[in-house]
């Protein structure tokens, strides 16, 4: 049986000011090349089990092992260089062009500057933004869709195993969100090992991206299964409600239509 990419092993996290647990007894194990979306209403713990895989914050006990190994036990820089992050806010570099923003890292990494420049036209590519037309151009000169797909290249620019997303589309239009969306799914299908962990709040996101669908509530895993599987049976009452505001709108539009 192949190891897990990523694996939880009873992790809790506890905010000294929170007046709940962030995190309880999370256990979980993510493969290599699966697309895993996390799904959950605010403040269930989603962006925070996100950043404790790349140890943005910190567990308070279980053990996190990435490629088998325990995260605390791997130097933090090493171990987020094979991690891209991409979030809603993007914070690309004002001062860089976008070919400096996607170069920050292979830079760090010592590549020489023609595999740098190589790489900047080819994750562009990824991303459908022409190198030719956008290399040059400073983050003020993209429009929020834009600098959202930069923010992808750039943190795809390194190759990195796992690719950890928080709410990478939350601020853009429905149309450009869509397409995104699907631009997404296409580059992870071009890779059989690259493993993406999206977090959102959209349950047609969630249920349209991801291979297997996490389902959080108040800092626990309700459900972590095939969309489909969890659609046929849904494991708690509040993700019976949560298929049923789906139902609730599919309805709407048909008495609409
Ligand atoms: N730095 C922090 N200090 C104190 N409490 C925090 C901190 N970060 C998160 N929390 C608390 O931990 C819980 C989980 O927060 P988290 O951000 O993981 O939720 P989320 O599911 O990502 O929510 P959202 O969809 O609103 O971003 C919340 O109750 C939140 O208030």
């Amino acid at each position: 049986m192949q190891a897990p990419m990523i694996q939880f092993d009873h992790v809790n996290k506890n905010f000294p000011q929170g007046k709940t647990q962030a995190v309880r007894d999370l256990s979980f194990d993510i493969f290599s090349g699966e697309f895993i979306t996390v799904l959950g209403t605010s403040g269930s713990g989603k962006t925070t089990t996100l950043k404790m895989i790349n140890r943005l914050i910190e567990a308070d006990s279980g053990t996190i092992r990435f490629n088998g190994q325990d995260i605390k036990s791997q130097d933090v820089t090493d171990l987020r260089r094979q991690m891209g992050y991409v979030v809603q806010e993007v914070g690309l570099f004002p001062h860089l062009t976008v070919a400096g923003n996607i170069a920050v890292v292979p830079e760090l990494l010592g590549w020489s500057k023609g595999q740098i420049k190589a790489r900047v036209d080819q994750v562009l590519d990824l991303v459908h933004l022409p190198a030719a037309d956008y290399r040059d151009r400073y983050p003020k000169e993209l429009s929020g869709g834009q600098q959202q797909r930069v923010g992808v290249a750039r943190a795809l620019a390194a190759n990195p195993k796992v690719m950890l997303l928080d709410e990478p589309f939350g601020a853009i239009d429905a149309i450009t969100r869509s397409s995104m969306q699907t631009e997404l799914k296409e580059i992870q299908q071009q890779f059989d090992d690259k493993t993406f962990v999206l977090v959102t709040h959209d349950i047609m996101e969630a249920f349209t991206l991801g291979d297997r669908v996490m389902i959080m509530d108040q800092g626990q895993l309700c459900q972590f299964d095939r969309p489909q599987a969890i659609i046929q049976a849904p494991a708690t009452p509040f993700v019976a409600a949560l298929m049923d505001t789906v139902k609730q709108q599919s309805r709407l539009w048909s008495e609409l239509s």
